[in-house]
């Protein structure tokens, strides 16, 4: 049995249901899982042991929603956009013609590069997206490569409506040839319902399609503008429903509902809908910041996410997102921090298997060269980033 004790943490923030935070602990790892968590006085014995160096630890993060799988960058649409312009949803197309030309072995390697960046930066679990395909061809294409790179992955056909396709006509393109071809690849079916992209109407077909498969889903939702992703999302019991920046009564209150069957502290029930908020892509575009401190007061549970893409949000730094959360969204960083790791978690249905650092548990654990978590928006762009255990692996930067 694979044995090793990390000792000597400064600050241990286990993002458990009672939000402990011990201080001089230690943590047994045994065959990729927690083992043992308490303080370092009381550690089993062990005959392979790293010091820490009285350091903070948090779990790994989990990174709920980006865009990995694409070729090329929109530097100069950005550019744009700090001299005004507005985002609109078809820069898509830009992405998506310089996807196209790239190889199998040439987007695969990106994507496994932008992946090990995201894991050096304390990311231990990750969901990316389709979506830069819009064909049957190139979608499914993107479903093989993505898969085994990542560890959760949706599909994204609903992105765009490609140039020269009826949008009803590409939505049923959508919602049977190419959801066929990649059903077996992916966790979720996303639709970015917006202004731009997908109606209403366009939307729940696609999520109807999705749970005809027996496939869990996810919406972009509210992104540009006040619209019916949310109230889509809650009706079909999706996941979470992403973006959330412009937000009615109404939608509060229906993903308040929708979490009425949880029970947060014994972290059992019903899940409901998740509300995602992305704040380096509400700075990026600068839309008004998701109102995160709200939809907590109002009892929605929320993650954070980096939405790393080359449109909207070209980072995958999730110590960023998590600083900004709390410099600019009102969070504490102990809700921040909770939801970067178990929020994600709960909004990829994988909640039991990551996003805290608890008995059972698979061994990700994010180690910061810092003494408390606190220095994540004390020290907002420095580097704090020590050293990132996965599956009780210690991650090594260059492989
Ligand atoms: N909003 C839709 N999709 C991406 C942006 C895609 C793009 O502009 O390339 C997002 O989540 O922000
Ligand atoms: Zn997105």
């Amino acid at each position: 049995m694979a044995t090793l004790l990390l000792t000597n943490i400064g600050q241990l923030t286990t993002v458990d249901a009672k939000g402990s935070v011990l201080e001089d602990a230690a943590v047994l790892i045994e065959d990729g899982l927690v083992a043992w968590v308490g303080h370092m006085a009381q550690a089993p014995a062990t005959a392979h042991e790293i010091d820490l160096g009285g350091r903070a630890v948090l779990p790994g993060w989990v990174d709920s929603h980006s865009h990995l799988i694409f070729g090329g960058d929109r530097a100069e649409e950005f550019v744009a956009r700090m001299a005004g312009q507005t985002y609109a949803a078809g820069g898509i197309a830009v992405t998506t013609s310089a996807t196209g030309q790239l190889s199998d072995t040439e987007l695969a390697g990106i994507v496994a590069e932008r992946r090990r960046e995201a894991l050096a930066m304390g990311t231990t679990w990750m969901e990316t997206k389709t979506g830069y395909g819009l064909t049957l061809e190139e979608e499914t294409r993107h479903s093989v490569l993505g898969k085994p790179l990542v560890d959760s992955l949706t599909f994204l056909g609903a992105h765009l409506v490609p140039a020269g396709w009826d949008a009803e006509a590409y939505t049923d393109l959508v919602t049977g040839p190419m959801l066929d071809a990649v059903a077996g690849n992916v966790d979720f079916v996303d639709v970015f319902c917006e202004r731009g992209a997908f109606t209403e109407d366009q939307s729940r077909r696609v999520l109807e399609a999705a749970q005809r498969k027996g496939l869990a889903t996810k919406v972009h939702g509210n992104q540009l503008g006040p619209g019916p992703g949310v109230k889509l999302a809650v009706e079909f019991g999706s996941h979470s429903v992403d973006h959330v920046n412009y937000l009615d009564e109404e939608d509060f209150k229906a993903l308040a509902d929708s979490w009425a069957g949880w029970d947060a502290s014994a972290r059992s029930g019903k899940p409901g809908t998740v509300a995602t908020c992305l704040p380096a892509c509400d700075l990026s575009t600068r839309q008004p910041l998701a109102p995160g401190r709200e939809l907590l007061d109002a009892g929605v549970r929320i993650a954070l996410a980096s939405n790393c893409n080359p449109g909207t949000s070209y980072t995958s730094n999730m110590n960023f997102c998590v600083a900004t959360a709390v410099l600019q969204m009102n969070l504490s960083l102990a809700e921040a921090i909770e939801a970067a790791t178990y929020g994600g978690a709960l909004a990829l249905g994988v909640a039991d298997q990551v996003g805290s650092i608890e008995v059972g548990k698979r061994a990700d654990l994010h180690v910061l060269d810092a003494p408390v978590a606190a220095h994540l928006a004390y020290r907002p762009g420095m580097n704090l980033t020590h050293s990132v255990y996965r599956a009780g692996e210690l991650v090594d930067r260059l492989t």
